[in-house]
């Protein structure tokens, strides 16, 4: 299937992978914290992803970084909406980064494109929220919470148990009446994982694609498992990014969430041209 159905927008998947840009509006991700900062930071921001080549964008208005604690659902929509009615307007795909029943229904209502739900829609009220749209759904494997994931990660076999994972959610969703077209799945890199499962998991993108048969998206972008390896921090996790992203899309990957999009963009294209037959 070469379409992921995304709100107002058909997004091809066999042409070049898909690019989707990180945006966070949570105070931590903008220098002084405050809302209005928040909004114009986020727009500038946006426009510049634009001007970058991204292909879509995934507001965020919750870290989920291990360890950190729930925000309220209030807290989060007075993060989140703003920014969708401020960038709704630009012509790209949005997609909202929730967990929340409630931010799911009113970022749809506001126009967003995706909802992806690092829960895999799990919460109460999760799938009766996005059942009646037909904005695309991005379903993420993790083990536990954020607040403890990165504890202890144990699998007998983690490929096997993710890609279980992602059949039961998907095939919970279908039998909920969601159309297939609208899914998108991801191991979620990082979440209940260690690095070694993190690169089981990449290196088995293909396998995971072909049995459940959906666009795999793939978020490497800045994350431990990339600065394990090069013994680097985050602000000097660019080229170990961008090397994790064409990582991905050689394993199958057709849509990379990454920080540095316009990186992202010229490396996939050269990839492209490398690999085109
Ligand atoms: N679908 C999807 N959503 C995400 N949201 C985050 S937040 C943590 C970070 O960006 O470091 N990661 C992911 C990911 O890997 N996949």
């Amino acid at each position: 299937r070469e379409i992921l159905k995304c709100g107002r927008f058909d997004l091809k998947l066999d042409g070049l992978p898909l690019v989707m840009g990180i945006l966070n509006v949570t105070p931590d991700s903008f220098s002084d914290g405050g809302r209005y900062q928040g909004l114009e930071f986020a727009l500038s921001r946006a426009e510049e992803m634009i001007a970058d080549g991204v292909d879509m964008i995934d507001v965020g208005g919750e870290s989920t970084r291990p360890g950190s604690p729930s925000v309220p659902a209030l807290e989060e929509l007075q993060r989140v909406m703003p920014a969708l009615y401020a960038l709704r307007e630009l012509g790209k795909p949005l997609s909202v980064d929730t967990c929340k029943p409630e931010v799911m229904r009113e970022a749809i209502l506001a126009g967003a494109d995706m909802i992806n739900d690092i829960n895999a829609f799990r919460a109460p009220g999760a799938l009766e929220a996005v059942i009646d749209s037909d904005c695309g759904l991005c379903v993420m494997h993790m083990q536990g919470t954020p607040q403890h994931m990165q504890e202890q990660p144990v699998y007998q076999d983690v490929v096997r148990e993710v890609i279980e994972f992602l059949r039961e959610r998907v095939d919970t969703m279908v039998a909920a009446g969601i159309e297939r077209a609208r899914i998108c799945v991801d191991p979620g890199f990082g979440f209940g994982k260690t690095i070694e499962h993190n690169y089981a998991l990449l290196r088995h993108l293909g396998q995971i694609r072909q049995e459940l048969a959906l666009p795999v998206l793939a978020g490497l972008s800045r994350k431990s498992m990339i600065g394990a390896v090069i013994g680097k921090p985050v602000e000097q996790r660019l080229a170990g990014s961008l090397a994790g992203a064409l990582a991905s899309v050689a394993h199958g990957a057709r849509i990379v969430r990454v920080h540095d999009v316009a990186e992202t963009v010229d490396a996939l294209k050269v990839w492209r041209a490398a690999t085109a037959d």
